[in-house]
């Protein structure tokens, strides 16, 4: 029988961009469910995902992207996680199932995601550091383990991805990297304008330093 694969979006603010993923996500034969964590949206994130036919966990504070993966994960049942953003552009089911195939197949225990030949910046942002990817399939009992070890990964918000990346490397995972040819995702600027933009970016850099802090303690207590 094939593995039950469950599709986490975490969503703040998306109600233009969350139903276009979930219309890929909705035609890949290889999803068995899809759940939209909304994280304390004020728009009307939750509505248009039920609309567009997925299911809807509402937080109702903004808890952070760490946070809101983690919700989904402890709310959901499924072998394999799928964690998607929920204002990609121009994604494919084919890089659906490409994310999705080297997990299923048991060929590797995690997948990440990498722009390529789309956009200038979010490729460029991406060549640089592969391992903040938010796109990755997961085997579900990677995030058991570090929900065992790691007490406090859902105060983390966007170190999600680099605590990840090093459970990856603690655990040896098989980790294989999948180019998504031309997609890209909405940037903070593009959503928010330029000053409130930057603003969250600087607050996504932090929460990234944070977690690179908070690793680099936990390794030096052994
Ligand atoms: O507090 C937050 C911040 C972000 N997100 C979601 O996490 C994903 C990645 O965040 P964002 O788009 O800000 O990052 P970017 O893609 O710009 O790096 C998106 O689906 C966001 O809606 C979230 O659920 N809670
Ligand atoms: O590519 C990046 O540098 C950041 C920021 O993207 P934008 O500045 O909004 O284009 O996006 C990634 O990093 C976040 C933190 O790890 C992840 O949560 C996002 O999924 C990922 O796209």
């Amino acid at each position: 029988m094939k593995d039950k694969v469950v599709c986490l979006i975490p969503a703040y603010n998306e109600e233009e961009r969350v139903g276009a993923v979930i219309d890929v996500v909705k035609s890949s034969k290889l999803i068995d469910e899809i759940y939209v964590i909304d994280d304390g949206s004020w728009d009307k994130t939750s509505e248009v995902a039920e609309k567009k036919g997925a299911h809807v966990l509402r937080l109702f504070q903004n808890m952070g992207k760490a946070f809101a993966i983690f919700y989904g994960v402890e709310n959901t049942q499924s072998d394999i996680v799928l964690m998607l953003d929920a204002d990609l552009i121009n994604l494919k089911v084919k890089d659906v199932e490409n994310l999705l195939l080297p997990v299923l197949e048991d060929r590797a225990d995690m997948t990440v995601g990498v722009f390529s030949e789309g956009r200038f910046s979010t490729d460029l942002a991406q060549k640089i550091s592969p391992f903040l990817s938010g796109q990755r399939a997961i085997k579900r009992w990677v995030f058991d383990k570090i929900l065992e070890s790691k007490k406090d990964i859902k105060d983390l918000g966007y170190a999600i991805e680099i605590i990840l990346t090093e459970y990856a490397k603690k655990l040896k995972l098989r980790v294989e990297t999948v180019p998504l040819p031309q997609v890209s995702h909405v940037m903070k600027e593009e959503k928010l304008g330029f000053l409130k933009g930057a603003q969250h970016r600087m607050k996504m850099y932090k929460e990234i330093l944070k977690g690179y802090v908070n690793l680099k303690k936990s390794r030096d207590e052994g």
